[in-house]
C-alpha cells in the first residue's frame, strides 16, 4: 500500500449486505472506498474518478461485471479488475481471465482472499511502466530486474521468440494461469520462470514440480503437504509444493503425466482456492499462481479420457507455445555461441571459437531433443575438445546409434577413443557391512543411474529403458537421488 496517499478502490456490487462488507474490509486495511451498485452507475463513478483497483460482482442487474472490464481494457484504464464469480461458475473466472482481470474471487468471498488479492494487484503495479508512447501505465509494467534477466536468457530473435517474451511481459501481471505447450527442451522451464521473474511474486518463491515424477501414494502428500501420522513415517508436520510456493508460482512440469485422481484434487484446490493437508481438518488459503507445461498433447489426452476437460479449460487461461528449433533455424548460431558461453563460464574454460563448418554441422542436424541436445552436444564437445577451436570433429560421436544425424557419415575419423568418454568402471566395493545401509544403496543406485545416464547421453527413457524401468520411476530416482543435468545451472533432469 502506498504510504502517502492510501490506495483507491472501487467496489461494485448489487447486494447492499456484501458491499458494505466489502467496504469495511478494505476501509480497515486504510484503502480509500468508494462503491457502485450497477453498472450504470460504475460507470459514472469512473467517469469521474480513476482508481487502483475496481472489484466487480459478475452478475449485475444492468449487464456483466465482464462488460464492465472490457470496456476499461478497452479505453486502456489502469485500474486492476477483480471480479466475483459465482461458485463453480469456472467458465466465468475463465473469461474473465482472459477479458484481462488481474484476479477473480468465488462466492461466497473469503475476505482474507479478498485482502491478498487487493493487494497483490496492488503490488503488481508497483513498476512503471516502459515509456513507451500512448501506452498507458497498467497495460504493460515494465518487469523488475529479474524479469528483464529472465527474459535475456531466452534467446531467440525468430519471430515466434520475440512473440512470446512480449506474451511473457503481458501475461506476468495477472493471476491468470498459464500453460506452456512445447516439444521437450524448447525452454518451457526457462518460460515459466521467466514469467514468474516478471510478475509481482518474483521475491516469493517458484517451485518447480515435475508431476511425472511423484509415485502415486505419495503424491497428495507432495502436494498438500500431510499432518504428523497422516501416514506411517509422518513423524511431524511437512509443508506441500502448494505451501512452499506461497506468494509465489507453482510450476507443474509434464501436467499431462498428473494421475486423473490427482487432476480431480488439483480441479477442486484451484476452484476452492484451499488446500487440506493429508490427515488435516482445516483448509489453508491458497495464493499462488500457477504455470503448468508438458510436451504432450494436452488435448488429445482430453479427448482419449487421460486429462480431465475441466482442469484442462482451467489451466490454459493463456496459453504460450515455445517453437521446436527446427521451426526457428535462424536462432541456431546465436543460440549455440550463448550456450557455449554458458557452458565454459560454468567449467571455468575459455570460449572456443565456433567453426563456419561446425555450425553448418549443426544446422544439419535434426535436433529432435532442440535447446537441451544442443546444450549436451556442446558440453560434451566442450569436454573432448583440446584446441581453441570447436570442430567438426569435436561435435560428432562416434558411438551414435541414432539415424537422425543427417551427415553421420561424414563424420571424420579422428573422434577420441570410447575409453576417453566413458567414465572407468566404478572400483569394486568391499564386502564389508555398511553402517548407514540407506546411504549405500542410495550411493549405489546414484552411481548405475548416472552410468546409464552418461552413456545415453543423458536420455531419461533411453536410460529407464536400459534400466528396465519406465520413464515416471526413472525421473522420481532422479529427482530423489538430486541428479542433475550437466548442461544447465538449475536444471534438474
Ligand atoms: N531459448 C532458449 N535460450 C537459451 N537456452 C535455452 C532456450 N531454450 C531452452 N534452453 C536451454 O535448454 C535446456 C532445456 O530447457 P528447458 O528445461 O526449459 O526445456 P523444457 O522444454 O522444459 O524441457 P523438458 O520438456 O524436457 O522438461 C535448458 O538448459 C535451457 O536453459
Amino acid at each position: 500500500m502506498p504510504s502517502i496517499s492510501p490506495a483507491a478502490i472501487l467496489v461494485v456490487d448489487d447486494e447492499p449486505d456484501l458491499r458494505t462488507l466489502y467496504e469495511l474490509t478494505l476501509l480497515r486495511e486504510g484503502y480509500q472506498v468508494e462503491s457502485a451498485a450497477d453498472l450504470t452507475e460504475a460507470r459514472m463513478v469512473l467517469d469521474r474518478s480513476s482508481f487502483d483497483v475496481v472489484i466487480t460482482d459478475m452478475r449485475l442487474p444492468d449487464g456483466l461485471g465482464l462488460e464492465l472490464l472490457r470496456e476499461m481494457n478497452d479505453s486502456q484504464r489502469r485500474e486492476r479488475c477483480i471480479v466475483i464469480t459465482a461458485y463453480g461458475s469456472a467458465e466465468n473466472a475463465v473469461e474473465a481471465l482472459k477479458a484481462g482481470a488481474f484476479d477473480y474471487l468465488t462466492k461466497p468471498v473469503d475476505l482474507k482472499q479478498l485482502r491478498a488479492a487487493v493487494t497483490a494487484s496492488l503490488q503488481s503495479q508497483r513498476h512503471p511502466a516502459p515509456a513507451v508512447t500512448g501506452q498507458p501505465a497498467s497495460v504493460t509494467p515494465a518487469p523488475p530486474p529479474g524479469g528483464v534477466h529472465a527474459l535475456s536468457r531466452i534467446v531467440g530473435g525468430a519471430p515466434a521468440m520475440v512473440q512470446i517474451r512480449s506474451r511473457i511481459e503481458k501475461v506476468a501481471t495477472s493471476m491468470a494461469p498459464v500453460l506452456i505447450l512445447g516439444e521437450s527442451g524448447t525452454g518451457k522451464e526457462l518460460v515459466a520462470r521467466a514469467v514468474h521473474e516478471c510478475s509481482h511474486r518474483a521475491s516469493s518463491p517458484f517451485v518447480a514440480v515435475n508431476c511425472g515424477a511423484i509415485p502415486d501414494n505419495l503424491i497428495e502428500a507432495e502436494f498438500f503437504g500431510a499432518r504428523k501420522g497422516a501416514y506411517t513415517g509422518a513423524s511431524q508436520d511437512r509443508e506441500g509444493y502448494f505451501q512452499a510456493a506461497k506468494g509465489g508460482t507453482l510450476f507443474l512440469d509434464e501436467i499431462g503425466d498428473l494421475p486423473l485422481a490427482m487432476q480431480a484434487k488439483l480441479l477442486r484446490v484451484i476452484q476452492e482456492r484451499r488446500v487440506r493437508p493429508l490427515g488435516g481438518v482445516q483448509e489453508e488459503p491458497v495464493d499462488v499462481r500457477l504455470v503448468s507445461a508438458t510436451h504432450k498433447d494436452l488435448a488429445a489426452l482430453v479427448k482419449s479420457g487421460d486429462f480431465r476437460q475441466d482442469l484442462f479449460y482451467r489451466l490454459n487461461v493463456i496459453g504460450l507455445r515455445t517453437p521446436a528449433l527446427r521451426e526457428r533455424r535462424e536462432d541456431l548460431p546465436q543460440l549455440a555461441q550463448v550456450l557455449l558461453d554458458r557452458i565454459c563460464k560454468e567449467s571455468g574454460q575459455a570460449v572456443p571459437t565456433l567453426s563456419a563448418e561446425s555450425l553448418d554441422w549443426l544446422q544439419a542436424r535434426e535436433l529432435p531433443g532442440n535447446v537441451r541436445e544442443l546444450e549436451n552436444l556442446l558440453q560434451r564437445a566442450m569436454a573432448l575438445s583440446t584446441n581453441d577451436s570447436l570442430d567438426v570433429g569435436d561435435l560428432c560421436d562416434p558411438e551414435e546409434s541414432t539415424t537422425t544425424n543427417a551427415l553421420r557419415h561424414q563424420a571424420p575419423t579422428q573422434e577420441p577413443s570410447r575409453q576417453d568418454r566413458v567414465d572407468p568402471p566404478e572400483p569394486a566395493q568391499e564386502a564389508s557391512i555398511p553402517a548407514d545401509l540407506q546411504s549405500y544403496l542410495d550411493q549405489q543406485e546414484r552411481q548405475v543411474l548416472l552410468k546409464a545416464l552418461k552413456e545415453t547421453d543423458f536420455n531419461r527413457t533411453a536410460a529407464a529403458a536400459r534400466l528396465g524401468l519406465n520413464l515416471r520411476q526413472m525421473r522420481y530416482r532422479i529427482q530423489r537421488l538430486g541428479i542433475e543435468s550437466p548442461s544447465a545451472d538449475d536444471d534438474v533432469l
